[in-house]
């Protein structure tokens, strides 16, 4: 079974406005740096293993890369470690660069 769900760009800015998740960027270094989701963090191999084992499991986390499919990976491992709502930003930061015509 999923240990993570799927969002649209609209729900996620939903989740963002009432939930205040983490928000977590797994693209590139060079790209995070051209422009992200505010507030999000680049999650760089280090930060993401001190995440897994440090950061609080029941708070929301929403992960985002550039079209929705890097970060179902990171999303699912972040579930299989017990985070308890995990979300990945269906479409990717190009989705949302669009809907808000960045
Ligand atoms: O970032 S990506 O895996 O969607 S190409």
């Amino acid at each position: 079974m999923k240990n993570f769900k799927t969002i649209s760009t609209a729900d996620s800015e939903q989740l963002i406005a009432e939930q205040q998740p983490m928000i977590l960027d797994c693209r590139d270094l060079k790209d995070y740096r051209a422009g992200h989701i505010e507030n999000a963090m680049h999650v760089h191999e280090q930060l993401r293993d001190s995440l897994l084992k440090k950061a609080d499991k029941a708070k929301p986390l929403l992960i985002y890369c550039y079209y929705g499919h890097a970060s179902e990976h990171l999303a699912e491992m972040f579930g299989d470690f017990g985070f308890q709502q995990v979300y990945s930003l269906a479409g990717g930061y190009a989705d949302w660069k669009e809907q808000h015509k960045l």
